[in-house]
């Protein structure tokens, strides 16, 4: 927490020549680079190495109309730890009235004490809190279970995962009161209590998103970065370990996220805390991650099938589907530790199963290109 105080007050400070700092952070080796001379790094080589959150079973599934059973959701996150994922979000403690599919996310995360899903890496479970009533709701959950999750200073082992909470503000007051019915003030004044409570009672760590950093569906194009930044330090500077910056509507572009990234770097925020959530919306998602590889950010949030939309974003689709993440990145010669495969697999079950198009290109690519395989071996066999 001690490496961001104040720093939104300096950054406040600086504001009037805030256009002439948004200069290019350093460069890091790109990932050109790294591609183009594999075997001078390992694939362990901290420079490729990608982190992907999985966010299919929360934002993939939040704003299904028809009712998902538990059963699937447990289902859908126990394939998705199989696959080398190991960060995973997997509910939302928010009011059931507002996001009725989140009701059972209680359950959720009691099977996943109780039963962690069997993986070979350690993995991480994020749930949303929008307030200290949210909160709570966990609470009881894990207080029943005081010995079955890693906090924050323990490392997370196959048994014992590590649990985080997130919480969402917005980069505009619109979208702000429709997604959390108060103004970004308001809703910075609960997150600081929920940053506090997660820290202090369970050693937890904490996520916060900021919607619509790139374009809101009420107030449009034109978010202003340096608002984004804005917020995003008031958040660090509670207490939060990342910075989720959602393009919620899909409206960024490659030249606005770069303008956006060299913003925050500007203000003093790290590459290492900016996590990029992308939704796919204009077909933009994979430019705009490139952007973002080449600025140096090493944390992306995907989803399965491209499942997902904000209930709170009218004609937002979904979010940049994990397997094209996964192939994209590996194109690149960068390091997910995914199995493409495997999470074509969910990606193809999770979407029949709850009876929507898979929107993966490349998982649709995939399994046409097995079709075919299957196609020609049968009828060489004949
Ligand atoms: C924040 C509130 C709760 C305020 O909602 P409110 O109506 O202003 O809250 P309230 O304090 O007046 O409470 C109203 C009722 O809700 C209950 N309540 C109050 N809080 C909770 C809670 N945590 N869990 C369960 N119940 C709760 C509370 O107890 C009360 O119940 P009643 O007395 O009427 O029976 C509401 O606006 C809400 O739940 N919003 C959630 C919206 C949401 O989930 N949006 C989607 C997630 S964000 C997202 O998808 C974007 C993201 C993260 O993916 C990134 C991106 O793409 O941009």
């Amino acid at each position: 927490m001690a490496r961001y105080a104040l720093l939104s007050r300096r950054f406040a400070a600086a504001r009037p020549s805030w256009v002439k700092a948004c200069l290019p952070p350093p460069r890091t080796r790109s990932f050109a680079t790294a591609a183009d001379q594999p075997q001078e790094q390992p694939s362990s080589s901290p420079d490729r190495r990608v982190k992907l959150v999985e966010v299919g079973p929360r934002d993939g599934l939040q704003n299904e109309k028809r009712p998902i059973s538990l059963a699937t959701k447990l289902d859908l996150i126990d394939r998705l730890a199989k696959t080398g994922l190991t960060s995973i979000e997997a509910g939302s403690f928010v009011s059931p009235k507002w996001v009725p599919q989140m009701d059972n996310s209680s359950e959720i995360l009691q099977h996943l004490l109780q039963t962690p899903p069997s993986s070979p890496h350690p993995l991480t479970f994020s749930f949303l809190a929008p307030n200290l009533k949210g909160l709570t709701n966990a609470f009881t959950i894990l207080s029943q279970h005081p010995n079955r999750f890693a906090s924050e200073d323990a490392a997370p082992t196959p048994d014992k995962p590590a649990l985080e909470i997130a919480v969402f503000a917005a980069a505009t007051e619109s979208f702000s009161r429709k997604n959390l019915n108060c103004d970004i003030a308001t809703s910075l004044a609960r997150f600081r209590e929920v940053i506090q409570a997660a820290k202090d009672t369970h050693a937890l760590r904490v996520r916060a998103y900021i919607s619509v950093v790139l374009g809101c569906p009420f107030e449009g194009y034109d978010v202003d970065p340096h608002r984004v930044a804005q917020v995003a330090t008031e958040l660090l500077e509670m207490g939060a370990d990342e910075i989720a910056l959602g393009d919620t509507t899909g409206m960024g572009t490659a030249p606005r996220t770069k303008e956006l990234l060299n913003c925050l770097s500007a203000a003093g925020v790290r590459n290492e805390d900016v996590a990029m959530h992308f939704h796919d919306t204009y077909g933009q998602a994979l430019v705009n991650t490139a952007v973002a590889l080449e600025h140096g950010i090493r944390t992306f949030d995907c989803s399965v099938g491209g499942l997902g939309g904000c209930p709170y974003s009218p004609g937002a689709t979904g979010n940049v589907a994990t397997e094209d993440v996964v192939y994209f990145m590996e194109t690149l010669g960068m390091d997910t530790g995914v199995d493409l495969d495997a999470v074509v697999d969910v990606g193809d079950w999770i979407t029949k199963e709850i009876g929507k198009e898979n929107a993966s290109t490349v998982g649709k690519a995939v399994l046409g290109a097995r079709k075919r395989a299957e196609a020609e071996a049968a009828g060489a066999q004949a």
